[in-house]
């Protein structure tokens, strides 16, 4: 038995390097997505707690086949009855399409590969995947085997799966061999069985196979899995007539850093699992893979526009939650919280609407969330560590209200001080409110009823109406409407009334007439802001001034 554990590194050693000097993995680029295979039905399965039953089985193929894998690794049929059962109905009610190729594993064991080629019957195409683990570890200590044993093993695991499709020429057969935990396996050992099992399989007669290599337990850094499939892929027997297959597991959290190394490194395929699903860490996430790919222009020949519904079967038959940082697609992934990333987006969602910018540039976002199904309700979300930008883009998006520079700033501290008190996230509602509370809501007694205007070349002559406890009639005299009232407010309150910041504007969205006006005044030194919509643009303006002094008359004389 081990010990029982202390935290010493020192009984650890580092993974022995392969010293491919003259690598050529680092200056290859991705131009095109490698053929993708979904292991979700097989290893994803294995490894949950509660293996999907028939039904989810079938559920999570038909999420599969719609989001594009043309390769489906459905399960290990001669594992257990259910694996065998769904098996069968995939093929006896028809349910693969026909450019999906099924694929199914087995052990290099006689009675299995039995089983799984009876598991096939009727099937049109399948691939037969067949594995052993070829480790160090585990050719000392669970097999208690030489190199050679081992690998034959393999080789004979090959004939059997050579000589039971014999028996069932009327499907098209693939077949494809893992040296399981070839990470943990001698490179060249490796690439020996390999070697045996192609000479069996003989691709270049027309036999479709597959090589896969997999990290069954991630051990080094990509580089160093790119340096291992690299060497293979130079020593394959019949490269030109094999496809070589990545298998990257996660355990050092580098699964899909692997296979994008190992795909510069010369491979043709991947397996993996949606959200990285899989035995410890899990699988190699092909979801990230394929928006890596997609966020670099590639077609990554899935298609995840409805990202939702992908999630919703996922954790449906796995019972597993998506990680709301989830690269990509979890919740959060598109959301700004902190103030400076919200001004940026905001910035450059503007700059885009307003300019033809060729690529999907964006700061903070490195694709459009809406590709993926999402909206833009969660880019810009407020809590206390947003800024002005952040609140201005919230009011702008949800409200159609879009707020003069100068006024950002007042929304935002109101908005800020109820984030900091309460120490969460502030609606979109919420702010709304706020705005209406202090900044729209027109002060008791300040309601402008009415007004008659005389203009002149040399002034505008005004009577002002004000719906107080006793109406109000205010005389006043300026250039334009609005001096006029800041004149007859002034008069009346007998104080200075300047007008410091005014903006005027269409609404975006609402009532396509109506005006919003914001405005600051400074009345005997005392500052006020107010902001006011109307269907007339003069009674906003001239409302959004008397709002503004109603908001400060309990500190004025009188
Ligand atoms: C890295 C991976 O993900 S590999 C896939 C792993 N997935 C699974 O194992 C899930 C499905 N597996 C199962 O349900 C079972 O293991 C079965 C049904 C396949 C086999 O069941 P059993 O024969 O009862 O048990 P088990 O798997 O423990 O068999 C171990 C025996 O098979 C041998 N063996 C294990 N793997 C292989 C292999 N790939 N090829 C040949 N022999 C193998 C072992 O050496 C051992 O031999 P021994 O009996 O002489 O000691
Ligand atoms: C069977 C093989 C491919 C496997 O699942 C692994 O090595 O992780």
């Amino acid at each position: 038995m081990a010990d029982a554990g202390s935290f010493d590194h020192t009984k650890y050693r580092a993974y022995p390097a392969l010293s491919l000097k003259d690598r050529t993995w680092p200056d290859q680029q991705l131009t095109k997505a490698p053929t993708l295979c979904s292991v979700d039905l097989r290893d994803g399965n294995q490894a949950l707690v509660k293996p999907m039953n028939v039904e989810q089985k079938v559920k999570m193929f038909k999420l599969l086949v719609k989001l594009g894998f043309k390769e489906i690794e459905i399960g290990f049929p001669a594992a257990a009855q259910p694996e065998f059962d769904f098996a069968r109905r995939l093929i006896e009610e028809n349910l693969i399409p026909d450019d999906v190729t099924i694929q199914v594993l087995t052990q290099a064991r006689e009675h299995l590969i039995e089983r799984t080629f009876e598991s096939m019957v009727g099937v049109k195409r399948a691939i037969i995947h067949v594995y052993n683990s070829t480790s160090t570890v585990q050719r000392e200590q669970t097999f208690g085997m030489s190199q050679d044993q081992v690998s034959d093993i393999a080789v004979q695991g090959a004939k059997w799966v050579q000589d039971y499709a014999a028996k069932y020429p009327q499907s098209e057969w693939a077949f494809e061999y893992s040296p399981e935990s070839f990470t943990g396996t001698e490179v060249d050992y490796a690439l020996e069985v390999c070697n045996r099992v192609i000479d069996v399989w003989q691709p270049q007669q027309g036999r479709h196979v597959i090589i896969n290599l997999p990290a069954t337990v991630e051990m080094a850094t990509p580089n160093v899995y790119a340096d291992q499939i690299e060497y293979m892929c130079r020593g394959l027997h019949q490269r030109e007539h094999i496809a070589v297959s990545l298998h990257t597991h996660n355990d050092r959290g580098c699964g899909v850093a692997a296979t994008e190394l190992g795909l510069m490194a010369g491979a043709d395929r991947v397996e993996g699992a949606l959200f990285g699903n899989g035995e410890r860490t899990g699988n190699m996430d092909l979801v990230t893979l394929a928006m890596n790919f997609y966020s670099q222009g590639i077609d990554p020949t899935l298609d995840f526009s409805d990202v939702q519904e992908m999630i919703d079967v996922y954790t449906e038959c796995t019972d597993l939650p998506v990680h709301p940082r989830h690269p990509w697609v979890g919740e959060l992934v598109y959301t700004a919280f902190s103030g400076s990333h919200q001004d940026a987006i905001r910035k450059s969602l503007q700059y885009h609407n307003d300019h033809q910018v060729p690529h999907w540039e964006v700061a903070y976002l490195p694709i459009n969330p809406a590709d993926l199904g999402r909206n833009y309700e969660a880019v810009v979300r407020i809590n206390s560590q947003s800024g002005k930008g952040g609140v201005a883009h919230v009011l702008e998006r949800d409200y159609g209200i879009e707020l003069p520079k100068w006024l950002h700033g007042h929304v935002s501290k109101v908005v800020q001080s109820v984030a900091e008190k309460a120490g969460a996230e502030v609606s979109s509602a919420q702010i709304k409110a706020l705005f209406d509370e202090h900044f729209l809501a027109i002060p008791q007694s300040w309601n402008l009823s009415g007004y008659d205007l005389t203009s002149s070349a040399q002034a505008t002559q005004a009577t002002f109406r004000i719906e107080a406890t006793e109406p109000l009639a205010l005389k006043g005299v300026g250039q334009g409407a609005l001096e006029a009232l800041a004149d007859a407010v002034g008069k009346h309150f007998q104080v200075s009334v300047k007008v410091t910041q005014f903006d005027e504007h269409a609404l975006r969205q609402g009532t396509d007439s109506d005006a919003i006006a914001c405005l600051s005044i400074d009345v005997d030194g005392i500052e006020s802001v107010a902001v006011a919509i109307h269907e007339d643009t003069t009674t906003a303006n001239l409302q959004a001034l008397l709002s503004a002094v109603g908001r400060v008359s309990a500190q004025l004389p009188g």
